[in-house]
């Protein structure tokens, strides 16, 4: 078991570990392919459609083994080896399908799995059309990960370990990049203070310095010569709730310590996206990952049905 909840086990054999009768029910529905069910009463087995069992192996154990083995705090009997799945071969709930947006999102560098679950679950609830994390996330697929998305592996397609460079291929055509950052340290009167650039228009103004951007840990070095040859992306910081989701949208969010990437804003820029800046009381702890997704991709669900509501002449749907 520690095998098989370990990292090289899912990346050299391709398998996942699945725990609990809602999470493997789900699996099984979107289509996730079972190898091996590890069980300690039948009935557990026998709610599982049948016709999925095929080539399964299907193992009883004690209770006591799976207690051994689980990461649950109440274990529910019943373990399953699964085909990673693919998000291409995949079937999402058809009520999901019906209410994706035009909103993907992408994790950048995003370590937590507590975090990494949580903006799953956000992301499925929202509607968003995708979740794509790059190389350098915690793997979604990881036990963790899986316990706090609460299912949200199966309503919202996940593409795993993409390299910077090949995000641009997970794109619907036209969409613009926009970053989640909350700049550095701001107040709101360091702000004022230098009302003299575009994004002062909407009174916040980003004092995050070249250095606090990381590409990979080892690469500061370069990210500091680079800034210091100026070609940092010169991007529009606007207020969450300024209307950004006119186009088709990709939310980046940072990673816990390390923050927004370079070649995440060099992508906004590339799209003509921008920055997203949530505003905080001055002084106040900053937002969590996870927090600044959900209010990013709730706002961004907020402007498309108020947009919606615009032309259908309903202002009521606000
Ligand atoms: C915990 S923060 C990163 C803190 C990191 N030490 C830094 O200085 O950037 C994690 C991510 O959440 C998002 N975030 C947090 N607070 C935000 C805010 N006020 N506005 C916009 N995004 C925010 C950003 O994407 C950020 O990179």
């Amino acid at each position: 078991m520690t095998v098989v909840k370990s990292r090289p086990f899912r990346e050299k054999q391709g398998k996942i570990l699945l725990e609990g009768r809602r999470l493997i029910a789900d699996a099984l529905k979107a289509g996730a392919v079972p190898k091996v069910f590890f069980f300690s009463r039948l009935e557990y087995i026998k709610e599982l459609p049948i016709e999925k069992l095929k080539g399964v192996s299907l193992i009883k154990v004690k209770f006591e083994d799976i207690k051994d083995w689980s990461d649950l705090v109440t274990p529910q009997g019943i373990m399953g080896i699964f085909a990673k799945p693919d998000h291409v071969k995949m079937t999402y709930p058809e009520t999901q399908l019906r209410h994706t947006l035009p909103i993907l999102l992408i994790c950048d560098n995003l370590r937590d799995p507590g975090n990494l679950g949580t903006i799953l679950r956000s992301a499925a609830g929202v509607g968003c059309s995708k979740v794509i994390l790059t190389k350098g996330c915690v793997d979604a697929w990881e036990p963790k990960v899986l316990r706090a998305g609460m299912g949200a592996h199966f309503q919202v397609p996940i593409i795993n370990n993409v390299d910077w460079e090949a995000v641009p291929n997970y794109l619907p055509a036209d969409t613009r990049v926009y970053v989640a950052d909350n700049c550095g340290l701001y107040t709101q009167a360091q702000a004022q203070a230098q009302m003299s650039n575009k994004a002062s228009d909407c009174g916040w103004v980003c004092d995050r310095r070249p250095l606090q951007f990381h590409k990979y840990e080892e690469e500061e070095e370069n990210l500091e010569s680079a800034a210091n040859k100026g070609w940092l992306p010169e991007l529009e910081v606007q207020s969450y709730d300024s209307d950004w989701t006119e186009a088709p949208a990709a939310v980046v969010i940072g990673g816990e310590s390390s923050g927004v990437s370079l070649e995440s804003l060099q992508l906004a820029e590339s799209t003509g996206g921008g920055r997203l800046l949530i505003p905080i009381v001055p002084g106040a702890d900053g937002l969590s990952s996870a927090m600044a997704a959900s209010v990013l991709l709730f706002e961004g669900k907020r402007q498309l049905r108020a947009r919606a509501g615009r032309l259908s002449g309903d202002g009521s749907r606000h």
